[in-house]
């Protein structure tokens, strides 16, 4: 992992990703908002870049060859030109395909991203071996089960995938092998090339009419839906989680799993492989279907019980088979699956057309270009997704957010042992129509980062709080007034801490911090119980002193002697001729002989420099 940023030098707001030790750019990128142009310009432009792109071969780049300054992406199985020739134009692409897990483990600690298919296991290992290089995994496809996203996680590093493009082509196949197997197409395709003419033997059974219970009823599912309905199939769908509109308005039901279990005469899964799902179809759920039902699997073999199908194929419960993906791939050669009479295989073949391998290459090397741009991911898939409009409207207070973090912990004596903190959110927003996610996960990175050596991003803000035993709460002050703007103003609250400036701990007991954004520009407008108002730009000091004249001559005056400019003053008071809190900006910081010099000014009863 990169050295941590010393404890009051961060300066820039850096990527939500974590920086790359090659790739200067990235490194110093601010909060970058996505400045996707019209996906169909980058699709025509992907498409003429392939065309002048030569084949890929199987290593066209060593990584010990890479140019400094571009990230490296390691593309791990094969991957459409179209997307290659994306990412070429932006990092340095070394396409090794087949690695051993030995190997992979070996290259990843000089990659800054890494692109998968289903065939690649990245577990655990691969992170730990990525000594915090690698910032980005992309799935070129859906399932990501193959990805360790807790361990991604916990490395901060984001995971996209490319959710739409081969959607098409699974439902297809998932058309394909229910009427293959229902018209024996494989088996007496096999039979007639092996010389016979069995018209007796292959009889199918006609679709019209029939049930079929959809299993799952995403992207994929819906898809089939719709061409089942086409070949006058009766569908239903069983998904905890699908609109009931949304099946209604192409014709669907949405039923239970007991009464798709019980009802169906063709099963097609389309749900995710996850700890819910695996082994959904085992003995049980067997025993529960229509005698001779007849199964097509497009989506992961573990989601099927498949010793469990056996026993169900032999017993005659389960007539058919349609499989296209398998607990172990490839299967041994021996898979009784695979090897059965009844049984219709292909080998995970879902999103293999020339169609939408182009496009889902194209999908992810945008996917993955963008977020190590530092740009929030659109198909992020451990992150939130934040929608453009959004990050774009919420900039400014992302920005503030983590400045105010970052002061906040400057502010406690000691920077450490900082257990509960407190965010508050005034807006007039109704609390539904405010996402406070990406706010709070730059608050995090505010507070945690000076004082660890971890870098926090969106990915890893909230694990890397809970590990540290941070505890980040949040309140909204609903206020009365026009919702146009999205936050009026952000609190930082630290509890139970003692503080090097100790006019921060409000009027309750905790350092507190509040800013609001200001014609684009975040400013700090409360420091403890005392008003300020000051632009949140390059460094800042505060002193408390008795509310005298002449106390902002004498400060400016020590300031001016060294050539350092000051940017912003401010002073807050509680009432006139008491105590008063002054909040200067400057542009430079101060030798430690002017900060001296400031605080042997008479009247001056504590001050504190802070970076921002
Ligand atoms: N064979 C292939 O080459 C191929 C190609 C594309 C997708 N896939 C696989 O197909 C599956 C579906 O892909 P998608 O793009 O439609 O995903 P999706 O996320 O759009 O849809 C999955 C659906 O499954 C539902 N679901 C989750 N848990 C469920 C449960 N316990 N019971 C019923 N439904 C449940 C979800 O609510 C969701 O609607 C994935 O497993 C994906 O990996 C395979
Ligand atoms: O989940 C997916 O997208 C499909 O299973 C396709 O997997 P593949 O990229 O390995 O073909």
């Amino acid at each position: 992992m990169a050295a941590p940023p010393a404890t009051t030098a961060t300066t820039h707001h850096r990527a939500l990703l974590p920086p790359t030790r090659t790739h200067a750019a990235a490194t110093h990128s601010a909060l970058r908002l996505p400045l996707r142009a019209h996906p169909h310009a980058h699709a025509q432009r992907a498409r003429l870049t392939a065309a002048a792109a030569p084949a890929p071969a199987a290593s066209t780049a060593s990584l010990e060859s890479s140019a400094a300054g571009k990230p490296t992406v390691l593309v791990a199985e094969k991957l459409g030109a179209a997307g290659l020739a994306l990412l070429r134009e932006f990092a340095n692409v070394d396409c090794s395909y087949g690695l051993s897990p030995e190997d992979l483990r070996a290259k990843i600690s000089l990659c800054d991203a890494l692109i998968v298919r289903s065939g690649t296991k990245v577990g655990r290992d691969v992170f730990e071996a990525s000594g915090g290089r690698l910032r980005v995994v992309g799935r070129a496809g859906v399932g990501i089960d193959n990805v360790d996203l807790a361990a991604a996680t916990e490395h901060g590093c984001l995971v996209v995938n490319a959710p739409t493009a081969n959607t098409v082509a699974a439902a297809e196949h998932g058309i394909a092998l229910l009427t293959a197997m229902a018209w024996n197409i494989a088996q007496a395709d096999a039979s007639l090339k092996a010389g016979k003419w069995q018209r007796n033997k292959y009889v199918g059974v006609s679709l019209v009419g029939k049930t079929l219970a959809i299993l799952g009823f995403g992207k994929v599912g819906s898809e089939v839906a719709r061409r089942a309905k086409g070949l006058g199939m009766h569908v239903i769908a069983h998904d905890p989680y699908a609109s009931a509109d949304r099946a209604r308005a192409i014709g669907v039901e949405l039923v239970s799993m007991e009464e798709a279990m019980t009802t169906a005469d063709f099963i097609s899964l389309h749900m995710p492989l996850t700890p819910a799902t695996n082994k959904m179809l085992n003995d049980e759920a067997f025993a529960k279907m229509k005698y001779g039902v007849r199964i097509i699997n497009v989506a992961r073999g573990g989601v099927i019980d498949e010793d469990a199908l056996v026993r169900a194929l032999d017993s005659g419960i389960v007539a058919q088979a349609a499989l296209d993906v398998f607990t172990k791939e490839p299967p041994a050669p021996d898979n009784k699956l695979v090897l059965h009479v009844n049984v219709t295989v292909t080998p995970h073949l879902g999103a293999s057309t020339v169609e939408a391998q182009e496009g889902v290459a194209i999908e992810i090397a945008e996917a993955v270009i963008g977020a190590l741009k530092g740009e929030l991911a659109a198909s992020a898939v451990n992150a939130p997704m934040v929608p453009a409009e959004v990050l774009s409207e919420l900039a400014p207070f992302v920005v503030l957010a983590e400045k105010l973090g970052h002061l906040a912990v400057q502010l406690v004596a000691g920077g450490g042992g900082i257990k509960s903190v407190k965010v508050t959110y005034a807006s007039a927003r109704a609390p539904d129509d405010l996402d406070t996610r990406l706010l709070r996960a730059m608050i995090t990175k505010g507070l945690i980062e000076p004082i660890s050596s971890v870098f926090v991003n969106l990915v890893n803000a909230d694990f890397t709080a809970k590990q540290r035993g941070v505890r980040i709460t949040e309140e909204r002050i609903i206020l009365d007034g026009s919702p146009e703007t999205p936050i009026d103003y952000i609190q930082v609250q630290i509890a139970n801490v003692k503080s090097k400036f100790p006019s921060a701990i409000s009027e309750t007991g905790e350092i507190t911090v509040e800013g609001r954004v200001k014609d684009g520009v975040p400013h700090l407008t409360k420091v403890g119980a005392f008003q300020v108002d000051v632009s949140l730009e390059g460094s800042l000091i505060l002193c408390r002193q008795v509310d005298q004249p002449g106390m902002i001559g004498s400060v400016g005056s020590v300031l001016g002697e060294e050539n350092i400019n000051v940017s912003f003053m401010s002073v807050g008071r509680i009432a006139p001729r008491k105590h008063a809190v002054m909040a200067i900006g400057v542009d430079e910081e101060p030798s430690k002989v002017t900060l001296r010099k400031i605080g042997e000014i008479p009247a001056i009863e504590e001050f504190v420099f802070l970076k921002l």
